[in-house]
């Protein structure tokens, strides 16, 4: 199959190298914005190709079975327009929201297969959870995803609308919470730490060692970070018997969040 890899980040190249090992053949070509760095993963990659970009889409009237979006979140409606012509088979989305890219390509490629996955986790923790929606999936689009479950990932399905209002908890609420633990905290000797502070500083350093543009993205399609702020300031603000209730009300909330594996 030729697939052509739209927006070579993290997860374009995380594609790249997950379908690079699987036994079905796909036939690699990467576009980016920034021309270098689609040349730097052609070279990567055995008989891969470089698109150039022009106008939003391929220079030229090329044209690729399938064609994945692993573009930033805001650009990826129009990515969905600027490429549907030269998706032949099948479209899919890498980008991390899905109302918006699921109902494009809808719109764009109705006759076409579609699917929008979310990754959820960063490439150097892959394999992991894979949220997908199989909007419209047959024969050119079944074999990535049998790649990626043959690559130790667990694709699960969801909805455009469940999946959104999860990553306002799992993502925009979380980035918030802990960059502002990391932001209002100061250095301690490293004795000092609980199990719940090195845990926490952990986090915060995972958090902090990605690439701010994703995390500033994902706090603007999902938001969140205001109730985390209301909750701090009500926190701040109980007393000892306001605390205690507060202090149940976050277990009870806290007992549903905790994945299955952990309660
Ligand atoms: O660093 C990780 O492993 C992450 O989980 C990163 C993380 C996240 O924190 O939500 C960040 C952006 C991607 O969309 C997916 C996951």
């Amino acid at each position: 199959m030729t697939l052509c890899i739209v927006g070579v980040g993290a997860m374009g190249r995380w594609l790249a190298e997950t379908l690079a090992d699987a036994p079905s053949a796909f036939d690699l070509a990467f576009a980016d914005t920034d021309a270098a760095v689609a040349a730097d993963a052609a070279a990567a990659f055995d008989d891969a190709e470089a698109v150039p970009i022009d106008d939003g889409g391929p220079e030229g009237d090329r044209s690729f079975e399938t064609v994945c979006l692993a573009v930033p979140i805001p650009a990826v409606e129009d990515a969905v327009a600027n490429w549907a012509p030269h998706a032949g088979s099948a479209m899919l989305d890498l980008s991390g929201v899905m109302a918006g890219p699921v109902d494009a390509m809808g719109e764009h490629l109705p006759d076409r297969e579609r699917a929008s996955l979310h990754p959820l986790f960063a490439p150097e923790r892959a394999p992991g959870n894979v949220a997908v929606v199989e909007d419209a999936v047959g024969p050119t689009l079944e074999p990535l995803l049998d790649a990626l479950r043959d690559a130790g990932n667990d694709l699960f399905e969801t909805t455009p609308e469940e999946h959104d209002d999860a990553m306002t908890t799992v993502q925009a609420k979380s980035h918030a919470a802990v960059l502002a633990w990391a932001l209002a905290g100061e250095e301690v000797r490293e004795e000092f730490h609980t199990p719940v502070s090195a845990g926490l500083a952990d986090i915060a350093a995972t958090v902090t060692g990605g690439d701010a543009r994703v995390y500033a993205d994902i706090q603007d399609a999902f938001g969140g970070a205001d109730a985390v702020a209301d909750a701090a300031r009500t926190v701040a603000d109980a007393d000892g018997e306001a605390f205690a209730d507060l202090y149940a009300e976050a277990g009870a909330t806290a007992d549903g969040l905790e994945p299955e594996g952990e309660r």
